[in-house]
């Protein structure tokens, strides 16, 4: 929306930005592109650098439209995936929408049978750029679907694998930030399809996001993280229609299936409205939940930029993503430093997204006086199994993981999972619990912490600068803390003891 001196989107400053979703008409591919392309500081080069991925893409049969359009008498930002005939999707359409049985005026149905997967029911009706197409189906056949089509015309609709769009985003020349983002999205959004049609994931055959427009969508937001900078999001509420929606597997309930997996498994707060219909799709939870977004906004902030992305569907809401750029001031939220988490599996989500969770407790200057404690006892995972748990855990935001040894019911040595994290984290973190180990059921407690006042200062060291916390005990004196970091770091660089340079730190 605004322009920087010197012509680069987003993220002039250098620095991570923090972005707040507002999805109170939900929220879909195409509205994230147009939202964050608009609240980029250079929206024109944001463009540019969308355009420029997705010509690079090893896809073929679309171009775009963007341009500004009015939503309830607001400017807001389109971006629209402007598909070849031949490339065309089925589920973009209004006709879709409520289940209306109308789009099939002129069009035709076909089922596609896989062998132990989910039956898709197309009804055509298309609509894209402005285009109404009625024509016919020449499917890709590439993944062994046995379809039976009543089309006449030639129309490519590949049905896409996960090995399929990994190749195309690894054949793509992205940044490794956008790539790992583009990954992530589409493997959370494997995850929930294979866990709607009952398949592993390897077998999953995305339909709608195996389309051209989707790939283009994800991909897109994929490079405008990257570029923008966004290290944080907060994403405090996803509000979803209801009623039912036909997309290629037929009339769905609203929240479809894979929207509600996504949101399951990645702890994404869900609110129900009046509206008819689809506010939330799949491919746009799996974005959000791909942000890893906390849900708490900070209690004072201010706002840098502010973008509007316009939704296709006409509701009696005002169809808009609004994405704000924001300087939060201070408050539970406020920035502070961090390691870095993931999202949801390894395998499809090579490098995580720097971390927008707060720092250890250990490291904090204002640390929170209430944590939430969940526990669990188990006695069949493995030490890899456990390892591997409580690293998604921290990645996901847990300011502690134990495993503590403890004889469980008759008599078993076992271990008791203690995770210490913010109230707000506890469903997403309970998710990532329920998902990397075998527990049936999880203990939850709300504590107070009693914690000292502390404050972190600079010190210049014959080593190098070293923080030092600094504690104030109830007598009224001080106690200094070098941070095992900066002193480890600072002894390896210099080659001497690490006591060496924590008695400088506190000398
Ligand atoms: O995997 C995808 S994209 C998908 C799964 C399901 C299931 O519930 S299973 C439903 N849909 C519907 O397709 C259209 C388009 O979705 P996009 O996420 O590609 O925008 C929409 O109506 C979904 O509900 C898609
Ligand atoms: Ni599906």
């Amino acid at each position: 929306m605004s322009s920087s001196a010197d012509g680069t989107a987003g993220n002039a400053a250098g620095h991570g930005r923090t972005l707040w979703l507002d999805c109170q008409a939900g929220v879909a591919g195409d509205m994230l592109v147009a939202a964050l392309i608009d609240a980029a500081e250079d929206s024109e080069a944001a463009e540019r650098a969308v355009r420029a991925a997705l010509a690079a893409l090893p896809v073929e049969g679309f171009s775009l439209e963007v341009g500004r359009v009015p939503k309830a008498g607001i400017s807001c930002l389109d971006f629209n995936v402007v598909l070849d005939e031949a490339h065309e999707n089925h589920d973009h359409d209004m006709a879709y929408l409520h289940g209306h049985e109308h789009a099939c005026e002129g069009g035709h149905g076909h089922i596609h049978g896989r062998e132990g997967g989910c039956g898709h029911d197309h009804c055509d009706g298309h609509r894209h750029g402005g285009h109404h197409h009625h024509a016919g189906h020449a499917h890709d056949h590439a993944h062994g679907h046995a379809h039976d089509h009543a089309g006449d015309g030639a129309h490519d609709h590949a049905h896409r694998n996960l090995a399929d769009i990994l190749a195309i985003i690894e054949a793509a020349p992205l940044t490794p930030g956008a790539a790992a983002f583009a990954r992530r999205a589409f493997g959370i959004l494997a995850e929930a399809e294979a866990e709607a049609h009952g398949l592993p994931v390897e077998q999953v055959h995305f339909h709608e996001v195996g389309a051209v427009d989707s790939i283009a969508d994800i991909v897109a937001v994929a490079v405008l993280v990257d570029l923008i900078g966004i290290e944080r999001a907060i994403v405090p509420v996803l509000v979803e229609g209801r009623g039912t929606v036909r997309c290629q597997h037929g009339v769905m309930p609203v929240p479809v299936p894979a929207t509600v997996g996504v949101c399951r498994a990645h702890g994404l707060p869900l609110a129900p409205c009046e509206v008819e219909g689809e506010l939330v799709t799949p491919t746009g939870a799996a974005l959000v939940a791909a942000l890893n977004p906390e849900f708490v906004l900070p209690e004072r902030y201010v706002v840098a930029s502010v973008g509007l992305g316009a939704g296709k569907r006409a509701y009696e809401r005002p169809s808009i993503l609004r994405a704000m750029l924001i300087e939060p001031l201070s408050g539970p939220a406020a920035p502070s430093p961090r390691g870095h988490r993931g999202a949801e599996g390894e395998d499809t989500l090579a490098e995580p997204l720097p971390s927008s969770r707060p720092a250890p407790l250990s490291s904090e200057t204002q640390p929170p006086t209430t944590v939430c404690k969940l526990e669990c006892d188990l006695d069949d995972m493995t030490p890899e199994q456990m390892a591997y748990a409580a690293e998604r855990l921290s990645e996901a935001g847990a300011r502690e993981v134990h495993w503590v040894p403890v004889v469980a019911k008759k008599g078993r040595p076992a271990y008791e999972l203690q995770v210490l994290c913010e109230p707000q984290e506890a469903v997403a973190i309970e998710a990532v619990v329920f998902r990397e180990t075998s527990t049936l059921g999880i203990r939850r407690c709300i504590m107070d912490r009693t914690v000292l006042p502390r404050r972190l200062e600079v010190r210049h060291t014959a080593f190098g600068p070293i923080s030092v916390k600094i504690a104030m005990l109830p007598d009224g004196t001080e106690r200094a803390t070098p941070e095992y970091e900066d002193c480890a770091a600072a002894a390896r660089a210099a080659g001497v003891s690490l006591a060496t340079v924590m008695g400088a730190a506190l000398g």
